[in-house]
């Protein structure tokens, strides 16, 4: 087991669980806290010029405090590496959970899904983000089978809002817009709103509306905006696939519209609204916890908290006995952990 220096005595780190392009994503486990997290750990040099896509999604998942986005908990930069201390998912990726034999979900469960990942983009849309590489290798599922977006290395915050136009083609082929293949200048709300009739199609039929393995059929096939009705599909899911596939961007449905079509309001009492978490909660039983420990009076930590740049290990240890506290376990915290925050 390669030793991290940086992450000695903070973190236990456990197997690899996934390795993308420049990242490698560990299991670990905070020591103060014994809570379970996932470590994406980025090395400087295969990096290289996408360097600043780390901060991008560092500066990102700072700023957004949702239920259905991974919580960035701690970042710890060294000279070789960037470590981001991540929500730990241990449902995996959403289309795992479909399983093999039945690949495919039913309506009802695709659409409780579905409104999650909606109530998530939603509020990044909110906040003038958006993501570009929505597909389901980015949804995973936490303990408690709630959807969490994770992987906003790409999601872009356009300076003047999110009505201004992007040009940088990225995210996978599988998933892009027409207009983003074309090159053209394109809105991220607009992009996203198509990916997210990719995966509904996905969750819906079991497999891809576009697909082929030449890249030209597959550009064709997008670009034809031509894919197969399965039988299964109901009325109601066809009219909203279609209205998220429309190839032109200015025909596509849009968020705002997308939180109260009927397909996904259908049985449930309200449209998605993109109600969030607060921004930091000051709970009284997690900093006399830590209090305890570190010898500090809570409204101290408390003001730390608020003044830091809330991706250092106190963070981290509040934010774990947080989510500990929500899931109804014992607030602990071992003695080591008091040289560390
Ligand atoms: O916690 C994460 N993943 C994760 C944790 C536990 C388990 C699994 C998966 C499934 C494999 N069986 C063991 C249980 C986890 C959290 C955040 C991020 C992440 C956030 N921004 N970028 C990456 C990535 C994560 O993973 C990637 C992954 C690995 C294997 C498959 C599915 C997904």
């Amino acid at each position: 087991m390669v030793r991290y220096i940086a992450l000695k005595g903070l973190y236990d780190l456990e197997k690899t669980i996934g390795s993308g392009g420049f990242a490698k994503v560990k299991l670990a486990t905070h020591i103060a806290t014994g809570e379970k997290v996932a470590i994406k750990i980025m090395d400087k040099i295969s990096l290289g010029d996408d360097l600043p896509r780390v901060k991008l999604e560092v500066q990102a998942l700072k700023t957004l405090l949702h239920q259905h986005i991974c919580r960035l908990y701690q970042v710890i930069e060294t000279d070789s590496h960037y470590f981001m201390v991540i929500e730990y998912c241990s449902g995996g990726e959403l289309f795992d959970h479909i399983g093999i034999e039945k690949n495919r979900l039913s309506e009802t469960e695709s659409r409780k899904f579905f409104r999650q990942i909606v109530s998530a983009v939603a509020y990044l849309h909110s906040l003038g983000y958006a993501h570009r590489d929505l597909k389901p290798e980015n949804v995973l599922l936490d303990r408690e089978e709630n959807l969490k977006l994770i992987d906003f290395g790409l999601c872009a915050k356009p300076k003047n809002g999110i009505d201004s136009h992007l040009q940088t083609s990225c995210g996978s082929p599988t998933y892009a817009a027409p207009e983003l293949i074309l090159g053209k200048k394109y809105l991220g709300s607009e992009v996203d709103i198509w990916s997210m009739g990719v995966l509904l199609y996905a969750l819906l039929c079991g497999f891809l509306p576009f697909d082929d393995n030449s890249i030209e059929n597959l550009y064709r096939k997008i670009l034809s905006g031509k894919y197969d009705e399965p039988s299964w599909l109901s009325s109601s899911s066809k009219r909203l696939i279609r209205a998220m596939l429309q190839i032109d961007p200015k025909k596509r449905i849009t968020i705002q519209e997308l939180c109260n079509h009927p397909w996904i309001t259908a049985g449930f009492l309200n449209p998605v609204s993109f109600v969030h978490k607060t921004n930091f909660e000051k709970d009284d039983d997690v900093l006399s916890t830590m209090s305890a420990i570190c010898g500090e009076h809570a409204s101290d930590i408390w003001r730390k908290l608020v003044k830091s740049d809330r991706t250092d290990y106190r963070t981290a240890t509040y934010l774990l006995l947080l989510d500990r506290k929500l899931r109804g376990l014992s607030l602990r915290i071992s003695p080591s952990a008091k040289s560390h925050f």
